[in-house]
């Protein structure tokens, strides 16, 4: 394969947890080519050398317009992959997306509300776009059984775990399988009592109707989901753990192969596989 068939990557977030593992993942791939690391440290150092993998020849840079237009310019069908925080991700998705740069974002946080807006721009750029909540498949797996139990279930609330340097809860994972549950268009957890919280948020808080989401944050931790169904004499407890943020890398490349072929904004990968 000739270098200018390999599909340019620019990684957003390239120096935190999630960033790290895209960029060996992609230096791994024999069909992509990284093209830009953008991260707050280790600034001019080399990404490869940063994440342990040795020189790549392209230094971490904090200005993310400036690799965009580049990798706009200097080749076709560009894609940016984002890990970074909530409070940046819908302004990085609109800079790529104005750029001609294909957008498969990581990075949770977005409210229901922006991720409409960003469809409407993507469609009117004719441009592709995922924003994935969960890239691992087993997530998806443990979405869709849940979306299986609750034909036979009333009763249902999701606990989600995560280590204690996440900034969002809930979790783009726990929102979104609350928001597939609801699509349902069943009613679930019809009350048997007047409920009272004595402490204030006792009870998780609430999508939709009336599906509870309950978030853990301690060390030790990548992340863990339990959807808990439960009827008369009987509960069903499905559960996804990540041991290891490698368990995302192949709906991450997955995505950004696909995202070439989108001319709109996809949510969520059980859409792609
Ligand atoms: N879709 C999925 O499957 C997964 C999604 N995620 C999501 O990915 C995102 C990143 O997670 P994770 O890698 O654990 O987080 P990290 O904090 O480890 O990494 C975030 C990266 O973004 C940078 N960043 C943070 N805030 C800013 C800012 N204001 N301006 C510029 N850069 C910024 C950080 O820089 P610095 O180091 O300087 O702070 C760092 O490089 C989260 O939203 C998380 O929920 C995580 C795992 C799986
Ligand atoms: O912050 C994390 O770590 C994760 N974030 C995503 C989410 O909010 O669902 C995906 C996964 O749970 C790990």
């Amino acid at each position: 394969m000739t270098n200018n068939a390999k599909i340019p990557v620019v990684v957003s977030g390239a120096t935190g947890k999630m960033g790290r593992e895209i960029i060996k993942a992609i230096a791994q791939s024999p069909d992509m080519s990284l093209v830009g690391a953008i991260g707050r440290q280790y600034l001019g150092e080399d990404i490869g050398e940063v994440v342990g993998i040795g020189e790549l020849e392209i230094p971490v840079t904090d200005n993310l317009e400036v690799v965009l237009a580049q990798a706009a310019q200097e080749s076709q069908l560009p894609v940016m992959v984002d890990v970074t925080h909530p409070s940046i991700i819908y302004d990085n998705i609109r800079s790529a997306i104005a750029y001609g740069v294909r957008p498969v974002v990581g990075t949770t946080g977005l409210s229901e509300q922006q991720i409409a807006e960003l469809a409407i721009f993507a469609d009117k750029a004719s441009t592709g776009c995922i924003i994935a909540p969960n890239f691992s498949v087993g997530v998806i797996l443990m979405q869709q059984a849940a979306i299986t139990a609750a034909k036979y279930f009333q009763h249902v609330e999701i606990i989600e775990l995560h280590h204690n340097q996440k900034a969002d809860a809930p979790s783009g994972t726990a929102i979104k399988t609350a928001q597939m549950l609801s699509e349902l268009g069943q009613s679930f957890n019809p009350p048997l009592v007047e409920e009272k919280e004595h402490l204030s948020g006792a009870r998780g808080a609430t999508y939709g109707e009336n599906i509870r989401i309950h978030s853990l944050r301690v060390p030790g931790i990548v992340a863990r989901q339990e959807v808990i169904f439960g009827a008369l004499g009987e509960t069903l407890k499905i559960e996804h753990n990540a041991s290891d943020r490698t368990c995302y890398m192949s709906g991450v490349l997955l995505c950004v192969r696909k995202v070439l072929a989108l001319k709109s904004l996809v949510y969520g990968l059980e859409k792609l596989l």
